[in-house]
């Protein structure tokens, strides 16, 4: 191990403020520390680098203890991006920079070498701040200076980068870059990275661990993942928060939920306004739904209050049909971030809708089929029919509240009950003329108001998927009878 700290207990004026941490950084790593303010990261990192002596416990670095090295030779083990630094003197960027070269030196730094100004321009380069070279430290933003201090670090060709809140002052991109660059380093320059950050959803990114801090105490150390426990971090942060996957890469994502506004009132469904025509079915809310959706516009998980459902020619056939129904929405006032979209060209006139408020369910179930590209899914793989819009447009309204699993769960009762109704409506697939189970653009809507009730599951085993699935069953039913 490159770092060890053996139950360190250090604080001040014989108060301590972290008490009995052990840690052991591994080389090429970068380690994060995280907890709430006060809760003792300054204070271990300054233990790290000899900036306030133990009161007991060690600290080693490469098997010998901290005590043992001159400040020489730990200055060139390890650089320090302090939290607060304060320059008395008027330096440029570029003096401040070199004073990183320091304790490779035999004496100040007038008789910098070529090796030195090498060092201190590839730093400057790293950290993109070569613009700022000839100006003083004190005429520069928050951000510049932040990553001046970290061109100094880096100068200093440390083995361990000790960094207090090295994203504080960045603004989104330069924090992204300054962590890729990190991860980087780790291996084209072989360092090793203890960084304290706040923002948890970076730590999960960036760091192979974390440590997370309360009140001076180590919590539990290990991967993020294990780490950013829900329940952990609303304990140790006494904030309400959720937990989801990052979108993009294996990574928790910690979000804060707010303190719930006033709720939406009682009989939502009974509170929607419907507007028919031939041309479309706009339902809207004075509320946001959760919704969950393989439509067009607003699909995936998100948060909408206008549904749509437009009718089109069978042969529309637009190349950017997403971009092409913003416009339409537009045109027809209808705010396309708070809205779900999905076309159609069977007869709006022929769509049916299903309300079933039995047993503490309450479901209201939309449906449009047109069936003229009616397949049958274990034969699609034959087929090769260009695609129309016929398809089966459903809506399902829940007033209640359900976990994401259970919105999937209820997306396939639906489904399994769309089937049987076209199966009872006897429609074949158009071109193997077995059973249809569907059409080749079917597209599916949940929404939940997210109040009231709660049901854990959507299958068809509770009574919230039962009664989706008589509505879906009666609904495609009834429509298909035209
Ligand atoms: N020089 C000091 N003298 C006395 N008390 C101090 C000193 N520095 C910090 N403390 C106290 O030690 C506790 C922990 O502070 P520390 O700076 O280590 O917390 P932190 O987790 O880094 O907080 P933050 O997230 O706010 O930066 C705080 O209660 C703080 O007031």
């Amino acid at each position: 191990m490159l770092l060890n700290v053996h139950q360190l207990t250090a604080g001040y004026g014989g108060e301590a403020v972290i008490k009995d941490i052990s840690l052991a950084v591994k080389e090429h790593e970068i380690f994060g520390i995280i907890g709430p303010n006060g809760s003792g990261k300054s204070t271990l990192l300054k233990c790290m680098y000899r900036g306030l002596p133990a009161e007991s416990g060690a600290i080693e670095v490469e098997g010998r203890p901290l005590s043992a090295f001159s400040n020489k030779e730990l200055a060139k083990r390890i650089a320090v991006l302090p939290q607060h630094t304060e320059t008395t003197f008027s330096y440029t960027a570029r003096q401040v920079v070199e004073l990183g070269r320091y304790p490779h030196q035999g004496g100040w730094f007038n008789n910098a070498k070529a090796e030195d100004k090498r060092i201190v321009d590839e730093a400057m380069q790293e950290t993109k701040v070569e613009a700022f070279a000839d100006l003083p430290m004190e005429t520069l933003s928050g951000g510049e200076k932040q990553r001046v201090l970290l061109a100094r670090a880096l100068a200093q060709e440390p083995q361990i980068l000790l960094l207090d809140e090295p994203t504080n002052h960045l603004d989104i991109s330069h924090q992204m870059n300054l962590l890729n660059t990190l991860r980087e380093w780790t291996s084209s320059k072989k360092i090793t990275v203890v960084a304290i950050l706040h923002d948890l959803n970076m730590a999960a990114m960036f760091c192979d661990r974390l440590m997370l801090l309360h009140e001076g105490q180590d919590t539990g150390t290990g991967k993020p993942g294990a780490v950013l426990k829900k329940d952990k971090i609303e304990q140790v942060y006494s904030a309400s928060v959720q937990r989801k996957s990052h979108p993009a890469v294996p990574s928790p994502l910690i979000t804060l939920t707010p303190e719930p506004g006033p709720g939406m009132d009682e009989a939502a469904i009974d509170r929607m306004e419907v507007e028919r025509s031939a041309d479309l079915v706009k339902i809207t809310s004075g509320d946001y739904w959760k919704t969950f959706s393989s439509s067009i516009i607003g699909e995936g998980f998100g948060w909408h209050k206008v549904f749509v459902n437009r009718h089109v020619a069978l042969d529309y056939n637009i190349d950017d049909a997403r971009q092409e129904y913003i416009d339409y929405m537009k045109q027809k006032k209808i705010d396309p971030d708070e809205a779900v979209g999905m076309m159609t060209a069977a007869r709006l006139e022929n769509g049916r809708d299903t309300r079933r408020t039995i047993e503490g369910a309450d479901v209201w179930v939309m449906a449009t089929a047109g069936v003229s590209n009616a397949l049958d899914a274990s034969r699609a793989y034959e087929q090769h029919v260009p695609m129309e819009i016929g398809t089966i447009n459903i809506w399902i309204f829940i007033d209640g509240r359900l976990p994401e699993a259970a919105f999937a769960q209820v997306m396939m009762t639906a489904t399994e009950a769309k089937t049987r109704a076209l199966l009872d409506r006897d429609i074949k697939d158009v071109v193997s003329g077995t059973m249809a189970t569907g059409t080749s653009t079917d597209s599916l809507m949940v929404a939940a108001t997210q109040k009231g009730m709660h049901h854990p599951y959507g299958g068809t085993a509770t009574v919230l998927g039962r009664h989706v699935a008589k509505a879906v069953y009666d609904s495609v039913y009834n429509a298909l009878e035209k």
